[in-house]
């Protein structure tokens, strides 16, 4: 372990929530046993996590689908590093679902064997650092930030859970899982991919887990994985997580905007213009392109 913050706890050069982390359990993350039938979904903090592991949950689980079984999100696809209800993964029977944002130097190294999947979501960072700032203000587990401006000072010097998204070294976030992607069996979705089409995505992931699904099994996932829906669903929209378990700082909610480009209604031009800067010279040979606004009728 190396720094100490009253939020962050700083492991291997990488930043976790100190609130929710058990050290012990992250010196033997390297060793933890992986299964051939795991799935982990993989993102940068406000990337999609929830979405992704609602959607993983409603493709293996017909009881979810038919509304059937009371089983929340964080127990239907627990976080790795941030086990909350302490959950006994060795216990869990098979096909286990995870949720995670460690960077790839960290994962387990049984995930090189590629035969366990990872989905890696990732999401325009404009809108990763909007959804964050919220997030992290209305938690009492974060850190709370005055104004965007001050959040965005720590989220580009990578001093929020999570560490740097933005990079320019290969063991940072993003980058970091695009260039060791053939290490692992991977496939990479992107959120406001998922957005425009989430019906296609959700075949995508279906077809990655080699569970096919029915045109009516599909419908069900798509239909319970809108925003809208997710969001007045108890078991997924961790709501009664937050108040209960987390604690609230501030009003409001997991599944907050869920739109592509709100990072136009609070960035100034002059931050805009920052953010572009350090994006450009730390992004410039990065292959994937990144959706960072849609018409916003399209948008619902
Ligand atoms: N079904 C869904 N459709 C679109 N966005 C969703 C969604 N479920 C969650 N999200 C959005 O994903 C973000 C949270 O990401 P994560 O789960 O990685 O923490 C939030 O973004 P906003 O704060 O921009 O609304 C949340 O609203
Ligand atoms: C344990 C559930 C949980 C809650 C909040 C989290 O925040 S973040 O995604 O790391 O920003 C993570 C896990």
């Amino acid at each position: 372990m190396d720094g100490d913050d009253k939020y962050l706890l700083k492991f291997k050069g990488y930043n976790f929530a100190r609130l929710f982390v058990d050290i012990n359990f992250l010196k033997n993350l390297d060793d933890f046993e992986t299964r051939d039938d795991d799935v982990f979904v993989i993102t940068y903090p406000k990337s999609g996590t929830i979405w992704t592991q609602q959607i993983l949950s409603l493709i293996y689980y017909e009881g979810h689908r038919n509304r059937t079984e009371i089983v929340n999100t964080a127990d239907r696809s627990p976080f790795l590093e941030y086990n909350l209800h302490k959950i006994d993964f060795e216990k869990r029977p098979s096909p286990r679902l995870f949720a995670s944002h460690v960077p790839y130097y960290l994962a387990p190294k049984g995930l090189k064997n590629k035969k366990a999947k990872v989905i890696y979501v990732s999401r325009n960072p404009k809108d990763v650092l909007i959804s964050y700032f919220h997030f992290s203000n209305m938690l009492v587990t974060f850190e709370a930030s005055n104004n965007i401006g001050e959040f965005m000072e720590k989220f580009l010097d990578g001093k929020v859970v999570g560490s740097l998204w933005f990079c320019h070294e290969s063991f940072d976030h993003m980058r970091g899982w695009y260039e060791h992607r053939h290490d692992f069996n991977i496939l990479f979705m992107v959120y406001e991919e998922m957005k425009k089409d989430l019906r296609s995505s959700v075949l995508k992931i279906s077809s990655f887990l080699e569970k096919e699904l029915s045109e009516e099994d599909l419908d069900a996932v798509v239909n319970q994985a809108v925003f809208q829906n997710m969001k007045v669903d108890p078991q997924a929209n961790y709501d009664s997580i937050l108040k209960n378990e987390i604690g609230l700082r501030t009003k409001g909610h997991f599944l907050r905007k869920g739109t592509i480009g709100d990072w136009k209604h609070y960035l100034t031009v002059q931050q805009n213009e920052r953010f572009d800067r350090v994006f450009q010279r730390k992004m410039k040979d990065f292959p994937l392109k990144f959706i960072w606004e849609i018409d916003e009728e399209l948008d619902q």
